[in-house]
């Protein structure tokens, strides 16, 4: 509720009637009225009685009024700072809204980043950064839709590092995790930006290659077994190879089927002695 600006009460009441005789101060005329009432010489003045009484009776009105004048300030004075109070009040709500905000966004948008490296973690493989078999079954699911869409197949390639546990008996479990790394990266680099690869387990990985014929992906199958090959590691003297399967969907087959060929590929290639590629 606002007050609107209240003008002090003084200043509102109606001038004073200027002093008939002259401008003089109320207090003067008063003190020199009681002097009248208190010379000897006036004692038997027949208007002495009543003039006493009429100063008596201004006294009380005087007395009156300044009293209705302090409490008319008081009022206005309390008013003003209940308005006052409310701005502030109002000021007060709106700077701890703002506050609220801010910490809300803050908040909000932790939240998000923490949901966002969840999700991250949940589908990558922390050892070699790459998509980890979860990821590589949603890209599986969304590859095969739009496989049977397009009517254009995708063709997979699983890949096994060859004799790897040698590796690990050999020079121990730290040399075998950098040795899947640096495979892991040979990978990625010898693929095309679209393909997409992913660490299927253990030393096991998936080649994704959306929109490819067995020819091309044979091709690309082979970039990536030279690259894996054509990486030197101080501690071995000899050179890694893996071996692939690889399989192309056939349109309205469920993706596991195709998983199914590529795996039964890998196994004939890995019998026949390793270090190939089988379709
Ligand atoms: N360092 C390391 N080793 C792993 C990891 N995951 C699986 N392995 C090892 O990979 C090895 C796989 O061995 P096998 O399945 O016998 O295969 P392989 O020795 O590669 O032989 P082939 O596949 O028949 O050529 C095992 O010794 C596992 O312990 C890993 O994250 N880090």
């Amino acid at each position: 509720m606002s007050f609107g600006k209240i003008a002090p009460f003084r200043s509102r009441l109606l001038p004073m009637p200027e002093c008939p005789r002259h401008a003089c101060n109320e207090d003067e005329l008063v003190t020199q009225v009681q002097a009248l009432l208190a010379d000897p010489v006036h004692q038997a003045n027949p208007l002495r009685e009543p003039l006493a009484h009429l100063l008596a009776c201004n006294q009380v009105h005087q007395a009156q009024l300044h009293r209705l004048i302090r409490i008319s300030d008081g009022y206005q004075y309390i008013s003003r700072r209940q308005q006052e109070n409310l701005e502030q009040q109002y000021e007060r709500q709106l700077h701890r809204l703002e506050k609220i905000a801010r910490i809300s966004d803050r908040y909000q948008n932790s939240l998000r980043e923490l949901s966002e490296t969840l999700k991250q973690a949940s589908l990558h493989d922390p050892l070699t950064s790459l998509g980890n078999r979860r990821f590589l079954m949603e890209r599986l699911t969304q590859e095969t839709e739009r496989a049977n869409r397009k009517a254009s197949p995708y063709t997979l390639a699983i890949l096994d590092v060859d004799r790897f546990k040698t590796v690990n008996d050999r020079f121990g479990h730290e040399a075998g995790d950098t040795v899947l790394c640096s495979i892991a990266n040979a990978i990625a680099d010898a693929l095309r930006e679209y393909d997409v690869c992913g660490r299927w387990g253990g030393e096991e990985f998936l080649i994704l290659m959306p929109e490819t014929p067995l020819d091309f992906a044979l091709q690309i199958a082979q970039r990536v077994t030279q690259s894996i090959k054509a990486i030197r590691f101080e501690f071995l003297d000899t050179r890694i190879s893996a071996s692939v399967g690889l399989s192309t969907y056939c349109l309205g087959e469920r993706f596991s089927d195709t998983l199914n060929r590529a795996d039964a590929a890998l196994l004939r290639a890995k019998v026949d002695g390793r270090d190939r590629i089988e379709a």
